[in-house]
């Protein structure tokens, strides 16, 4: 006598329940599930801009946009714990088939052009899209013990020697510290800093010095006592049982290149979780395009800085001692110096790649930002480096366009800044495509070279995306093309 309602929403995810008077059945993925694990997952998926047919599941689970639309403002970081853990199935991925490299191009531009309707759809539909607000905020489902992630976190601190336990996830919070206890000092470089030292440099966290509000902190610009700038990130007391802390010292501790933003110290005990990373004094990328500096990003330098991009990457994904996936590639994230050089910064959403060269991806939570995640990872939990070269291809249109991922107040069909670009590639529109605030007339040639990597990177299946060393020496290629152009000219 209950009656089933089922609908098929994003992420290939099949929710249904039956529901009767004082009792119901709830599944997904034809998995039974509890009630309050359905409703998260389902809030979660609505969150994320599925259309739900019907108002499915409304009734039972009060999706009160208001909840939960703040985690996925556009540019705003995501964080989605994966449905496991034996009572889910995970999705099934598609073979890297020989198919999968024989798109046509008509076909890779639909293909791109899709998941940029999809997108668009939900930029169209969600009210979400339509709410302003300044800091990040997360959904998770419960932590399930039993998952992957959890589980390579716990041996990742259990790596580390010098990192002491974080004592609020396992006792109650301990009352300031600030002696020079060696326990809350991590010496990196020979910066030698006690939490005093960072009481001092920045002036008792004086609102004065600070440069950035964080999803995860407040960073602060401080002066040390040798004189060296240095850039202060305070963790938040509500992000102090994250893992996101650890990760951002774990792999900031371990890589060395002049393309990623270095870690100098750290202080970790007990209310206080602090990075010291050297400061990169000329803002972010995304400041730069948006116009806040006096001088326009002219063309060679927007290629400096993708090539810049590209290497850090490259490093990462290749040459650093484990491979690492960054996940939260965007322009707020790309820090300039002085010359106009980029530097990657923002490890706290970075992982550990797979362990196993047999293994081709590790299974995880989505993590990252709306507007740059890519798809297929979204929709397997599978991630793959392949993952940040579909972001690197978000921010490569960012560099040419000038424009956000995703722009609202924009007309329907230039929304979504991938779907736009794609339109008018395979339309032959590419002068179209670039910043108009570039004063400099730039061969069709470049450009369309430039578009289709960018389009490339962000194709929806990671097989056809290229690595990301590829995308250097491409990068690296037309810049030089480019340069012999312009000393012609
Ligand atoms: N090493 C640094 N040098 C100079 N400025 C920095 C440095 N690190 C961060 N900032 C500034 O602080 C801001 C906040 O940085 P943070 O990494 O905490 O957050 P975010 O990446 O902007 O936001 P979210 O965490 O939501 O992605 C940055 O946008 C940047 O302006």
């Amino acid at each position: 006598s209950g009656v089933v309602v089922q609908a098929t929403i994003c992420s290939d995810e099949r929710f249904s329940f039956l529901e009767s008077p004082g009792h119901g059945l709830f599944y997904i993925n034809r998995h039974k599930v509890d009630k309050e694990f359905f409703c998260h997952a389902l809030r979660l998926h609505y969150a994320n801009c599925c259309h739900l047919r019907n108002n499915f599941g409304n009734n039972i689970c009060e999706l009160d946009l208001s909840t939960v639309k703040l985690a996925i403002v556009p540019g705003r970081k995501l964080l989605v714990n994966r449905v496991k853990g034996g009572t889910i199935s995970p999705p099934t991925v598609p073979h890297e088939s020989k198919n999968d490299h024989q798109f046509t191009f008509t076909s890779k531009i639909m293909g791109i052009a899709l998941p940029g309707v999809v997108i668009f759809g939900c930029v169209f539909m969600c009210p979400c899209f339509y709410s302003k607000r300044k800091k990040t905020e997360e959904i998770a489902l419960p932590r399930d013990p039993t998952s992957m992630d959890s589980i390579s976190s716990f041996e990742m601190s259990a790596n580390i020697e010098k990192v002491p336990g974080t004592p609020l996830r396992h006792a109650p919070p301990s009352p300031r510290i600030s002696s020079s206890s060696p326990t809350d000092l991590y010496r990196q470089r020979s910066i030698h800093l006690n939490y005093s030292d960072i009481v001092k440099a920045t002036h008792n966290f004086s609102e004065s010095l600070v440069i950035g509000e964080g999803g995860f902190g407040t960073v602060y610009k401080a002066r040390l006592r040798d004189g060296q700038e240095v850039a202060i990130k305070r963790a938040k007391k509500e992000h102090f049982d994250s893992a996101e802390f650890d990760s951002e010292v774990r792999i900031l501790s371990k890589i060395d290149h002049r393309n990623l933003v270095k870690l100098l110290a750290y202080v970790d005990r007990g209310n206080e979780r602090i990075i010291i990373t050297e400061y990169v004094p000329n803002g972010t990328l995304r400041q730069h395009l948006d116009g806040e500096y006096e001088s326009i990003l002219d063309f060679n330098q927007r290629l400096e800085i993708a090539i810049d991009v590209s290497h850090g990457l490259t490093h990462l994904h290749l040459y650093s001692e484990k491979q690492i996936i960054h996940r939260d590639i965007k322009s707020s994230n790309i820090l300039l110096t002085e010359r106009l050089r980029a530097k990657v910064a923002d490890f706290g959403f970075a992982r550990a790649g797979p362990a196993d060269d047999d293994q081709t991806h590790i299974s995880t939570k989505v993590k990252g930002t709306v507007g740059y995640l890519d798809p297929e990872y979204m929709r397997t939990y599978q991630l793959t480096p392949k993952s940040d070269v579909y972001s690197f291809g978000i921010l490569l249109l960012e560099i040419l366009t000038g424009r956000r991922p995703v722009e609202v107040k924009r007309d329907i069909e230039e929304r979504v800044l991938l779907r736009w670009a794609s339109y008018n590639y395979s339309k032959g529109n590419i002068t179209r495509l670039l910043d108009p605030q570039l004063e400099e007339a730039i061969d069709a040639k470049t450009l369309e070279k430039l578009f289709w990597l960018a389009i490339q990177c962000a194709a929806p299946v990671r097989a056809d995306r290229p690595e990301m060393r590829e995308v250097g020496e491409r990068l690296w290629t037309i810049r030089m093309e480019y340069q012999r152009q312009t000393r012609i000219a």
